[in-house]
């Protein structure tokens, strides 16, 4: 099923006579599989638009849809659902939980989906194998690199098996060649599992390696770059 936004427009009102225009006439068609990024100077509008496609925040006009549902029209806890039965999240800070191990990190999100303590296990051992950290699920945040807990939020992100990834800065605190890794690993789940991916970027290092490009200015998409990859 594809994300799809129609004419999607984000006013924020800072106060009576202050609007913000976090989007504006975006139209964006996500099809399964598809490997997007948003890519613009910082305050162009790249979170809010990660957060309508996520129904975090609700657009102050158009129409935010998958497959035949309009996500507008949900009702918060309906949209709630909906999140944690398509999507996974990917933060530019990780968001790990220091108390917890990493295998712990990953089981958390599938406990609020209510699945059995088998089913758990057995995802977060998959998870894990995914991302290359099998042998680490036992350490905590701190006793990582930056890369491997990178590679463990996307191990929590990809545990309750979404059809979308959606990534804010995912490779915003890594040196280069850990960013290019973390790429890496997003084109493999990508190739893998028909995974699709729409995240956010500065790196223009990692701009023609990705096959949708959306430049993004002042809350609109400026022009579309499709790359043969
Ligand atoms: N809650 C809010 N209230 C008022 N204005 C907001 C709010 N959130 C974002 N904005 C404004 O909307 C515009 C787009 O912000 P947004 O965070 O989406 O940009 P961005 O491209 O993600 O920036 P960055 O790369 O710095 O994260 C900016 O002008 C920002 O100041």
């Amino acid at each position: 099923m594809q994300f799809e936004l129609i004419n999607v427009e984000k006013v924020y009102q800072a106060s009576e006579e202050n609007k913000v225009y976090g989007a504006r006439n975006v139209n964006l068609s996500i099809p399964e599989g598809e490997f997007m990024a948003l890519v613009g100077p910082s305050g162009s509008g790249k979170t809010t638009i990660l957060n309508l496609i996520a129904g975090l925040i609700l657009p102050t006009g158009g129409v935010l849809k998958h497959g035949g549902n309009d996500i507008t029209s949900m009702s918060l806890e309906e949209r709630t659902q909906h999140r944690l039965d398509y999507m996974g999240f990917i933060f530019q800070d990780y968001q790990l939980l220091p108390i917890l191990t990493a295998a712990e990190n990953i089981e958390f999100p599938l406990q609020l989906k209510g699945f059995s303590k088998a089913e758990i296990s057995d995802r977060v051992n998959w998870a894990l194998k995914q991302v290359g950290l099998e042998k680490m699920g036992n350490r905590f945040p701190k006793q990582l690199s930056g890369g491997q807990q990178q590679r463990v939020s996307i191990a929590r992100a990809i545990a309750g098996k979404p059809q979308l990834i959606l990534a804010d800065e995912p490779t915003a605190n890594l040196d280069s060649k850990t960013a290019q890794e973390i790429i890496d690993l997003f084109k493999k789940l990508n190739q893998d599992f028909k995974l699709t991916f729409v995240f956010s970027t500065h790196d223009q290092r990692l701009i023609d390696q990705i096959r949708t490009v959306q430049y993004i200015k002042d809350g609109q998409i400026t022009e579309t770059r499709k790359n043969n990859v």
